[in-house]
């Protein structure tokens, strides 16, 4: 074989997914080529999702910090209505983001197995592949192949979708204005953020949600309570909806909806439609293998190998959950089953992720509602967040704590915190379900005074 074109490891996608793959397998002394189709390595999570959305949240939560500050006893003059340079936002993200795939691309580079080729890949048999680079055309074979692609934004099929102005989430991560008012199709994850990041910066923000409850998949009480938030932070959320049209052009639109039997409008200079992501099969050959799918995802086994023996699948593009870490976690179990080690593929009662809502909402194991549907007999501790010294210092005590563990052995299989702070006990959090630790266990732990997390201790102890 050609040493030139014969790899031990195909890899398709260099995000989340394909990325730590890649380099586990090089260090490891495979001969590996990764395929990216984009400019860098990094993925939508680089480019378009996690950080460039959390950049943005940022900056809108520094804003709103600085127009509280007059709680603190520090007024600042004018800052109501604070003006936002929002070209500097956008080169502030440009500069972290090319930072970070310059980061990636040099430690790439570094493993002497590791062949990285920006180009579109395409399986032309069970065992080989071409790669587009420009006009060129390179042909490969491969032992192995590890496909992760990941998803594109769904489309709505409705009238005005496609309209110029209407823009997906990576539109709004691109935009180059803060709109005066902004319309989101879609209550998940992505239209929460956007939702809060943009009406913290000053627009108009109205949320349209087909399904009876914005965030369907997270613990309802939190769900609930977060929806309240919204409304009372001057945001419009309308759930139940069904979206009929969108109509206008350049900076003035119109989004048609019924709701409970009427026919409503809502006018909005932007149109964001954040209604969910597909797995990306487009133009990757599949129906040249025996890579089975359907359109929540590429079909894979306990292994994640796909139906066609040697080709492996992760990240978004198996479908859901869509997390960065949880594609992360899928290539590295993949790196080592390649590797003949011993692979702990992730347990999606195990997987933690945090929705950067305002405040932030972290979950790790199964909502009350997943445990009774998995026939586990479970009870709820909770804690309310405004009686705790952390939250009150910090000026936002608002949230709750959800515990949720096993009746018989009082293991603790599901945590579920909306606090601003979330965020960083979800690791402790992701501690607690991955070794199924009991609500003793965790009384007994010492918890720092005064933080978020003592309520972990105070929790588990209150219980009945
Ligand atoms: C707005 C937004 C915010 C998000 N925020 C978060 C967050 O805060 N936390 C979190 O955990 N997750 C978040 N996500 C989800 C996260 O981005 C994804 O779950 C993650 O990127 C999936 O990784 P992946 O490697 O499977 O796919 P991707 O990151 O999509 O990577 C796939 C790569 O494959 C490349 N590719 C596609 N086809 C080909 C081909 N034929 N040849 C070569 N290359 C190809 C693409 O260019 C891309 O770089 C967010 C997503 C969005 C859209
Ligand atoms: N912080 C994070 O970890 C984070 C942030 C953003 C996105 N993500 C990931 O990215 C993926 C995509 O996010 P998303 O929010 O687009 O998808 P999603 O599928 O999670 O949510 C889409 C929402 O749109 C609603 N919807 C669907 N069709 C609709 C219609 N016609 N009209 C109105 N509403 C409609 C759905 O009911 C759902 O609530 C998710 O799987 C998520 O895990 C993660």
């Amino acid at each position: 074989m050609d040493p030139n074109t014969s790899y031990d490891v195909l890899i398709i996608g260099g995000g989340p997914g394909g990325t730590p793959a890649a380099m586990a397998l090089a260090q490891a002394g495979k001969r590996v080529l990764l395929v990216e189709a984009g400019h860098g390595l990094g993925g939508t999570c680089l480019f378009e999702g996690c950080i460039p959305s959390k950049i943005f949240r940022e900056t809108a939560a520094k804003r709103r910090e600085l127009a509280s500050l007059g709680d603190f006893g520090l007024p600042l003059p004018q800052t109501e209505g604070m003006s936002v340079n929002w070209s500097a936002v956008q080169t502030r993200k440009h500069h972290i983001l090319s930072g970070r795939a310059q980061g990636a691309l040099a430690k790439a580079r570094s493993l002497p197995g590791l062949d990285v080729v920006f180009g579109r890949a395409r399986l032309t048999a069970p065992r080989s592949a071409v790669i587009e680079t420009g006009g060129e055309r390179r042909e490969v074979a491969f032992a192995n192949a590890l496909l992760a692609t990941g998803s594109v934004a769904s489309p709505l099929p409705i009238p005005g979708a496609d309209l110029p102005g209407v823009l997906d989430s990576t539109g709004l991560i691109e935009i180059g204005f803060v709109p005066k008012s902004l319309a989101l199709i879609g209550g998940g994850p992505i239209g929460v953020e956007m939702a809060q990041i943009f009406a913290m910066l000053g627009s108009q923000v109205t949320v349209l949600e087909a399904g009876p409850r914005i965030l369907g998949p997270v613990d309802g009480v939190l769900a609930g309570l977060l929806s309240e938030r919204l409304r009372g932070e001057g945001i419009t959320v309308e759930t139940g909806v069904s979206v009929q049209a969108i109509e206008g052009e350049g900076q003035q639109h119109t989004v048609r909806y019924a709701h409970e039997g009427q026919v409503h409008t809502v006018e909005a200079q932007v149109v964001a439609i954040v209604a969910g992501r597909h797995p990306n099969v487009d133009g990757l050959g599949l129906e040249t293998t025996a890579v089975q799918h359907d359109r929540h995802g590429v079909k894979v086994d306990a292994t994640l190998q796909t139906d066609e023996p040697g080709i492996y699948a992760t990240g978004d593009l198996v479908g859901n959950p869509m997390f960065a870490h949880w594609a992360t976690a899928q290539s590295l179990a993949v790196a080592r089953h390649l590797l003949g080690a011993p692979a702990a593929f992730p347990n999606p009662a195990h997987n933690s992720a945090v929705i950067f809502s305002y405040p932030e909402l972290g979950m790790a194991g199964l909502t009350e509602d997943a445990a009774h549907a998995a026939g586990l007999e479970v009870a709820v501790a909770e804690y309310d967040y405004r009686i705790d010294a952390r939250a009150q210092i910090s000026g936002d005590a608002f949230g709750r704590l959800r515990l949720v563990y096993r009746k018989d052995d009082r293991r603790i299989v599901g945590v579920h915190a909306l606090v601003e702070g979330a965020a960083d006990l979800m690791g402790e959090a992701a501690l607690i379900v991955r070794h199924g630790l009991t609500l003793e266990q965790v009384g007994a732990a010492i918890h720092p005074h005064p933080t978020l997390t003592e309520a972990f201790g105070l929790t588990a102890l209150g219980a009945k």
